[in-house]
């Protein structure tokens, strides 16, 4: 494994991942690394320890060509147009990649290592090349319960999100600020007087909301103050994409696409900014008390969290303000639900920009490394 390009590294997802990489010290394990581009071709590459490199070109397949494995947060479209003209040239290089596109395909292996390794592995070993990063929203579900799954518990899962300005994008998440700043400004210094009518300034905030100029083009309708009950594209059958995702990708992740686990549920975009965090009921297959179903959730990886069901820790410790930027993923709210024993409800944050998205990706990097030795 000799040659890595990097493609999409300097936008969201790709940045999340240059940063993880430099702070692992990733970069320096890999012997020849190019940076690509679709608009900046011949400016200055990223420096990641040997000095900078001349953009190189991300259409150019006859460079493409030469790579071992290519690392892609660039997007859909990219993938939809390169990958399949490099693999029509015989191209037998690897192939990560953020974007959705290819994770179905059935020689690709989504990729969530601490969940679903031995899936990575027996497709290495079985020589497939292509692998995809899954769903912020499904990985995130997954690192947080996995170990109900690993251990056979989990009858279905129904999911209910809240889900972050970053999963639409950067330039949503600047949106959702403009419109904070937006209903601010409508309510202007009657916030500062304590003695203005709370109802008035409510009125003035929805009036802001609601009229023509409020800055919505990225989100078509306001989230700042409100939310967004729909993600992604409308299915057939009334699911949203995003919902649809749920159970076609965890199956796909655990390897269990002919005896799929039933999971569904309502995605929401809430105003927070890089965090997802998922309300769920558990349907498990068999009596457990909390206690166990806790103790497996603890242990299924080093990132999981057990929170207690208390109200000053789950404030505190549950929280998109508590989990932005990190890699840990709080799982919280266990308890027993009012519809019957083996209904167990939680509640988890996770970073959607971190294991959501880049963290996968840096890892099955590292796997190949090893993989390849
Ligand atoms: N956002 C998310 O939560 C998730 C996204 N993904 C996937 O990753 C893909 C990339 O998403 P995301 O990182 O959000 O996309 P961005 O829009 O942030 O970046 C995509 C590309 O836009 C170009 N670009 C143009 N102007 C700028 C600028 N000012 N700053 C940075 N980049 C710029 C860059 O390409 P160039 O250098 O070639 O011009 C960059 O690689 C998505 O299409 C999706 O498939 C996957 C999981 C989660
Ligand atoms: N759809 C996710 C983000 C995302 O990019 O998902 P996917 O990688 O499945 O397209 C969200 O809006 O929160």
């Amino acid at each position: 494994m000799r040659r890595v390009g990097f493609i999409g590294w300097r936008g969201m997802v790709g940045s999340v991942l240059m940063e993880r990489m430099r702070e692992e010290g990733d970069f320096a394990d890999l012997p020849e690394i190019l940076f690509f581009t679709t608009s900046q071709i011949g400016a200055a590459g990223p420096d990641v320890g040997r000095g900078s490199a001349p953009l190189a070109d991300a259409y150019d397949l006859d460079v493409l060509a030469t790579l071992d494995v290519i690392v892609t947060c660039q997007g859909g479209d990219y993938t939809k147009q390169i990958h399949p003209e490099l693999r029509a040239r015989g191209w037998g290089g690897y192939w990560i990649d953020a974007a959705s596109a290819k994770r179905l395909d059935r020689d690709s292996v989504i990729i969530l290592d601490p969940v679903n390794r031995p899936v990575i592995e027996a497709a290495l070993a079985e020589g497939k090349r292509d692998f995809i990063g899954g769903n912020c929203t499904v990985s995130l579900m997954l690192m947080a319960i996995g170990g109900l799954f690993r251990e056979g518990l989990v009858e279905w899962v129904s999911a209910m999100t809240y889900q972050a300005a970053s999963g639409a994008g950067a330039k949503n998440m600047r949106e959702l600020l403009e419109q904070m700043g937006a209903l601010h400004e409508a309510v202007g210094a009657r916030l500062d007087d304590p003695a203005s009518a709370i109802l008035e300034l409510d009125r003035a905030v929805t009036a802001a909301m609601r009229a023509e100029d409020f800055p919505c083009a990225n989100f078509g309708v306001p989230l700042a103050g409100s939310l967004i009950p729909w993600i992604d594209a409308q299915m057939p059958n009334g699911q949203s994409r995003e919902e649809w995702k749920g159970q076609v990708e965890t199956n796909k992740i655990l390897g269990r696409e002919e005896q799929p686990i039933p999971i569904d549920g309502i995605c929401v975009r809430v105003g927070a900014m890089r965090c997802h965090s998922q309300g769920l009921t558990i349907k498990l297959n068999r009596d457990l008390p909390v206690v166990d179903a806790e103790a497996i959730i603890a242990e299924a990886n080093p990132w999981v969290k057990l929170i207690a069901n208390d109200r000053d820790e789950t404030i505190h410790h549950l929280s998109p303000t508590a989990v932005a930027g990190s890699l840990t993923v709080p799982v919280g709210r266990l308890r027993r639900l009012a519809m019957g024993d083996r209904f167990l409800a939680a509640f988890t944050v996770g970073d959607q920009l971190l294991w959501g998205a880049a963290e996968p990706l840096r890892r099955m990097l590292r796997l190949l490394l090893e993989y390849e030795r």
